[in-house]
């Protein structure tokens, strides 16, 4: 290390050195190697060029050693115990560079420094340096020089970069593959192995020497989270193992797996390492802490051995270990079966820069110094003793000599892969050193060592994983309780809220139970009311219906009434218009006297020569109906005598048959008989013909006989038909008796009035010529008519009184409202007829026959209404009641109007004398 880079570092490393506190693990990181677990037997062999090492190829006489044995082999278990390199033959070139397990050795010659440009003018005569073809030319003496192959050389223009890419890169790469791997430089003291390893280069990075490089490469690969890169930086010196970044700790012992055989020291510290920045502060550190003797050759050089070990961590994932599975297939072990079980690649990389291999004697006078480099020169000669041993083949390698190359155990012969850089000085004087180192690069380059991925089940993540795993769990299983105890407490809080709501409806329900109980009660109260008010309506519905049926009994009888009214009215009106017509004849009669008395009598002769017609009709229909009866029994008769004739012949028919029947039994009975007794033909066949015979008589008798049940069926038929039209026949003479009686009767009814009615014109004729005669015929005569017309009004007045009690008030005066005028005339004439009589008045009043007649008075335009009305209500006006009702209805007004509406005399008479009458009674005033 040089001076300018002491006093920078140490500047440093105070603040460093906190850094480095902080980041120390709390326990003893050695004992990660020591509890780590080897791959199974198969694993392995792949190296990291991914090219298998051919197990074939390895001597087979080599040594097994207890040194190599923390390497497992794949190829036998004594290979898995010794891990012992292969020995090659020895030989001067190395052809085989594609072999990854050899060691690899480069050279490196320093520049020539100050000092030396100025006293060794001739050093080009000593080595001669061939890169370009890997070989080096060293002179032996003045006439001769011997050439040797190394896997590098590098001149002492060559870069730092170079020198790591050809040195140290494909070991860096194969340690973040997960093999072991060492970096190693050796050489005289003042060659350049610290610039070459061990150069921080903090101001100018191109100067960066290996380590630094190889953190760099490593930490960029370890981005990610699966890789984990940690440190120890250590020093050997004088066989004492110091902690360069734990000063303190000054006397670390080696440890070395008695199974495996794997050295680990666990008393360094390791530190895991961030970043760059963070490794280059922890670097700074370490080389502040290395002890660095001086000597008199070269101030400036250290004289202990420093060994920066790089433990790289990488947890195995599916997707990022795909590259290198492909690349190390065969060294996959074949039992890593347990895909749940993670696995891990840890390998371990050293960075050894050796202190200064020159000779003791050229080390200086100082006892201590002397002392210290025995010690160093201990280490070196025990390692080249190893390389020796391991080169020749040798059956034991005495790793165990010092602390060095127990160190280096796995380096040399074991599983790692080693890169070897020796470094020679340009000087001549020198030349036994450089001799020597040359020839230990030579050694080493024999040396094949069994690479082997270092795998193993990351029990350590797994344990954390569970663990994490099992905090999750306990986690959620906390939360999942504490969620379930919420939710307990929810649903307890809502069933107490169910319950509560439960209660208040159970008590709402209460409430309106008694509610809907009491609504309940007063609805059976209410709907035994409404059954009650049903029943009566009921009760009225049946009275009502049979108020029904009664006013249908009675609208039936009024319909009867009506009918029969009708009928009344129908005879009143006949019998009203042959009355008028008679009463109009006679009145024309008395008018034109004698014309129309002749008329009349003309009439009576008419009616006389009718009622004969009618005597002589009846007496036809009676001849008819004799004679009809006569013909009726005539037929009866035949019809009678017919169904006797047929009775009969149906009996002789029967008989006649019941007589075949017996004769064909006979017949039988003979045949079966004469069958029996005699069996001759003859007989037999005219027995048989007769038989036939009698066959069809018999048939057609009962075809007969069945004809004769038709025809007397049909007979018993006609019979019934026939006395069914002889009732009728008798029923239609019976009715037309009773015509005849009836007609005879309305005739005597006829005669009857016809009579009276000559009775009552020959009264008026005698009234009207009463003064006439009295002057021209004398008393007697006079007296005689008065006599008469008495008579003949007296039978008017009893004829019109039988019809008042016959008829009915009422029904007449009914007839006066008719729309037929002639109904209307000759209902008012009966009116006015029965107002002559004083005993019809008070009926005729009561029944409002003055309110009817004034009605015509007023509304009718015939002058016979006129007149006649005008009559009886003159008639009427005689009563004193009648002349107040007669007033009070305005009938005085109504005759007094009428007088100018007709100048028909009679009409006028007759308003003259129903004003009269008015005026009779002194109240009334006109
Ligand atoms: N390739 C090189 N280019 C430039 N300078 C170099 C080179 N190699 C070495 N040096 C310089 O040479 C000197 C000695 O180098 P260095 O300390 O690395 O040697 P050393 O082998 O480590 O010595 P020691 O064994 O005592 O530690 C240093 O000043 C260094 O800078």
């Amino acid at each position: 290390m040089t001076s300018s880079n002491s006093s920078a570092v140490r500047s440093s490393a105070k603040h460093a050195a906190e850094r480095i506190q902080q980041h120390l693990p709390p326990s003893n990181p050695g004992s990660l190697s020591s509890s780590s677990l080897n791959l199974p037997a198969r694993a392995s062999l792949i190296a990291p060029g991914g090219a298998p090492i051919s197990h074939s190829s390895r001597p087979k006489d080599r040594p097994s050693s207890s040194a190599s044995s923390a390497s497992i082999s794949a190829s036998s278990p004594s290979t898995r115990r010794s891990g012992t390199p292969v020995r090659r033959s020895q030989s001067k070139d190395f052809d085989d560079d594609n072999d990854p397990g050899r060691v690899r050795v480069s050279v490196r010659v320093r520049p020539r420094n100050g000092e030396e440009l100025k006293s060794d003018a001739d050093f080009a005569d000593l080595v001669e340096l061939q890169p370009e073809i890997k070989r080096l030319k060293l002179r032996k003496n003045n006439w001769s020089s011997e050439s040797y192959r190394f896997d590098e050389v590098f001149t002492d223009t060559s870069s730092q970069k170079r020198v790591y890419e050809g040195v140290a890169k494909p070991v860096v790469e194969g340690v973040l593959n997960g093999y072991n791997g060492t970096i190693m430089a050796y050489g005289q003291t003042g060659t350049g192995k610290t610039y070459t390893v061990g150069k921080i280069g903090k101001d100018d990075a191109a100067e960066r020497g290996i380590m630094v490089r190889a953190l760099e490469d490593i930490l960029v690969s370890a981005s990610s989270a699966s890789v984990s890169v940690e440190i120890s930086y250590l020093q050997l010196y004088m066989e004492t193992i110091q902690d360069l970044l734990a000063p303190e700790r000054s006397n670390i012992s080696i440890n070395e797996d008695a199974k495996t055989g794997e050295v680990s020291v666990p008393g360094a510290t390791v530190v895991n390492i961030q970043d760059l920045d963070h490794f280059l502060q922890v670097l700074q550190v370490g080389e502040a802490n290395r002890h660095a003797a001086n000597t008199k050759m070269n101030t400036e050089s250290s004289r202990s051995h420093a060994i920066l070990t790089v433990y790289v961590r990488r947890a195995m994932h599916e997707k990022a270990e795909t590259g290198t599975k492909s690349r190390d297939k065969e060294a996959k072990p074949e039992s890593l079966g347990d895909k749940g079980i993670p696995r891990v690649r840890k390998s371990k990389l050293l960075i050894v820069d050796l202190a200064g291999s020159e000779r003791i004697n050229k080390s200086g006078t100082d006892g201590h110094l002397i002392e210290e480099a025995k010690f160093i020169n201990l280490s070196l000669t025990s390692l080249g003793k190893c390389i020796n041993a391991l080169a020749e083949g040798s059956s034991h390698i005495p790793t165990r000599d010092s602390k060095l190359t127990r160190l280096l155990r796995d380096s040399f012969g074991g599983s790692a892969r080693t890169s070897l850089i020796i470094t020679i000085g340009p000087s001549a004087r020198y030349h036994a050193e450089t001799t020597s180192t040359i020839m230990f690069g030579q050694r080493a380059m024999k040396i094949v060592n069994m690479v082997k991925l270092k795998e193993e089940f990351d029990y350590e993540s797994l344990c954390r994983k569970l663990e994490t795993q099992v905090d999750h769990l306990t986690a959620e299983v906390e939360r999942q309780n504490k969620l379930r105890n919420s939710e307990k407490h929810e649903l307890e809080k809502r069933l107490r809220e169910c319950e509560n709501s439960f209660a208040e409806a159970e008590k709402n329900a209460i409430t309106r139970s008694k509610f809907l109980e009491k609504e309940n009660g007063r609805l059976e109260l209410r709907m035994k009311e409404l059954l009650k008010d049903l029943q009566l309506q009921k009760d009225q519905c049946d009275l009502m219906r049979d108020k029904a049926i009664q006013l249908e009994m009675n609208l039936k009888n009024t319909k009867q009434q009506q009918l029969e009214t009708s009928a009344y009215q129908e005879k009143l009106a006949d019998a009203s218009q042959v009355y008028e017509k008679k009463i109009a004849e006679l009145v024309q009669k008395v008018e034109d006297e004698q014309a129309r008395s002749t008329n009349a009598e003309h009439q009576l002769e008419e009616m006389k020569n009718v009622l004969s017609n009618q005597q002589k009709s009846i007496h036809e229909q009676e001849m008819g109906n004799y004679q009809y009866q006569r013909e009726l029994a005539e037929t009866t008769y035949t019809y009678e005598s017919k169904i006797a004739e047929l009775q009969k012949k149906l009996e002789d028919e029967h008989d006649r048959s019941n007589a075949a029947e017996e004769q064909l039994r006979q017949m039988k009975r003979n045949i079966s008989d004469r069958q029996v007794l005699s069996q001759e033909n003859e007989e037999t066949n005219e027995l048989r013909r007769k038989l036939e015979e009698l066959t069809q008589i018999y048939e057609s008798t009962v075809d007969e006989l069945q004809t004769v049940k038709l025809d007397y069926d049909d007979l018993l038929h006609q019979k019934e038909k026939l006395g069914e039209e002889v009732r009728d026949m008798k029923e239609r003479l019976l009715l037309e008796e009773k015509q005849r009686k009836q007609m005879e009767s309305e005739l005597s009814k006829l005669k009857k009035n016809l009579r009276e009615s000559e009775i009552v014109v020959e009264d008026k004729r005698m009234k009207e010529d009463l003064p006439k005669g009295s002057s021209e015929s004398g008393a007697l005569t006079g007296s005689q008519r008065s006599q008469g017309l008495k008579k003949s009004l007296s039978g008017q007045r009893a004829t019109m009184a039988r019809l008042c009690e016959e008829v009915g008030v009422q029904k007449i005066l009914h007839l006066i409202k008719s729309e037929d005028v002639e109904v209307q005339i000759q209902a008012v004439k009966v009116v006015a007829n029965l107002a002559a009589e004083e005993s019809n008045q008070v009926k005729i009043v009561e029944e409002g026959g003055v309110e009817a007649l004034l009605m015509l008075v007023q509304s009718s335009q015939n002058s016979t209404i006129l007149r006649v009305a005008s009559g009886a209500i003159a008639n009427l006006a005689m009563n004193e009641k009648s002349q107040d009702l007669i007033m009070n209805k305005g009938g005085a007004q109504l005759l007094a109007k009428m007088v100018t509406k007709t100048d028909d005399p009679q009409t006028l008479r007759m308003v003259a004398g129903a004003l009269a009458n008015l005026c009779g009674n002194g109240e009334h005033e006109i």
